[in-house]
């Protein structure tokens, strides 16, 4: 596993857009063969979906051909409430790139059969041959998507009850009101996520910092459950220098390491993948 770390959140998602514009420009997506994103919600991603309307409307990124698929969504909320996961990534991203709405998936907590709706998601997601790339973020308890802790780490996308700690730190968008946070969501599952061909989180801040320090420091536990990446076999966490404060001085030396060498063989030989 990489762990990138950039100086801010901001750099962070700077980094990150440029590599999902790399990584989709280098597949050349076409109609028959479209590049397939997984996305989420939260603070987490924002700037990075900040760079990538920007480098859209540069002109160095199309989405025509990008197939996204939403991990998460509560059941219950209007799909125009404003705190919806649908809102949010229309706000924040679908209606500022070329993305065709056919292509745009999120799970519809509303739905009469949720668990008919979890499955379909599945399905839909293996109809297009996998996620190419699934971008995450994770809560202060290193939950992925709403995998909480003690979630099964070969989940699949299904309904789940929200823990305490996510509802009161949700409750933010909410007026502060832990009433009004719906108490249930649809989720991948953390199965779903691995299965990506490859995964990338971000992590910022210092309220994640003991969680980053469990995936990079501990091993694999349904506590923590995004630690379920140190399975993959192409898995990158980027994370900015506040996020790292729970590490060992030796873990952030070891990684900004490897990271320098590898941008310098990637300078030197640019045929180097
Ligand atoms: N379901 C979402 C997660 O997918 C997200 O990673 C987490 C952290 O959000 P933030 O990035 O705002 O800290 O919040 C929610 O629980």
């Amino acid at each position: 596993m990489r762990l990138i770390i950039q100086k801010s959140a901001a750099e962070t998602g700077e980094w990150v857009a440029s590599y999902v514009r790399q990584r989709i420009n280098s597949f050349k997506p076409t109609e028959e063969l479209p590049f397939v994103l997984g996305l989420p919600t939260g603070s987490s991603p924002l700037s990075t979906y900040k760079y990538l309307v920007q480098f859209h409307k540069e002109g160095t990124l199309s989405f025509e051909n990008v197939v996204t698929f939403n991990m998460d969504e509560y059941v219950g909320l209007p799909e125009d409430h404003p705190e919806s996961y649908h809102t949010f990534m229309w706000t924040n991203l679908f209606q500022h790139i070329d993305i065709k709405r056919e292509n745009v998936h999120i799970l519809n907590g509303n739905a009469d059969d949720l668990e008919e709706e979890c499955r379909e998601y599945e399905r839909k997601i293996a109809s297009f041959g996998g996620i190419e790339l699934f971008l995450g973020g994770i809560g202060p308890d290193g939950h992925i998507a709403f995998n909480e802790p003690g979630s099964s780490l070969v989940s699949r996308t299904r309904v789940k009850t929200l823990a305490y700690d996510t509802i009161v730190a949700n409750s933010r968008f909410f007026g502060g009101d832990m009433e009004l946070v719906p108490k249930m969501a649809l989720t991948v599952g953390v199965g779903t996520v691995m299965d990506a061909r490859e995964v990338l989180i971000i992590i910022t801040g210092h309220s994640k910092a003991y969680a980053l320090y469990k995936v990079i420091e501990e091993g694999v536990n349904h506590m923590w459950t995004v630690s379920a990446i140190q399975t993959h076999g192409k898995a990158v966490i980027v994370c900015d220098e506040d996020a790292t404060l729970e590490l060992k001085v030796k873990t952030v030396k070891y990684f900004k390491g490897l990271h320098e060498t590898h941008e310098k063989m990637l300078t030197e030989s640019p045929l180097t993948p």
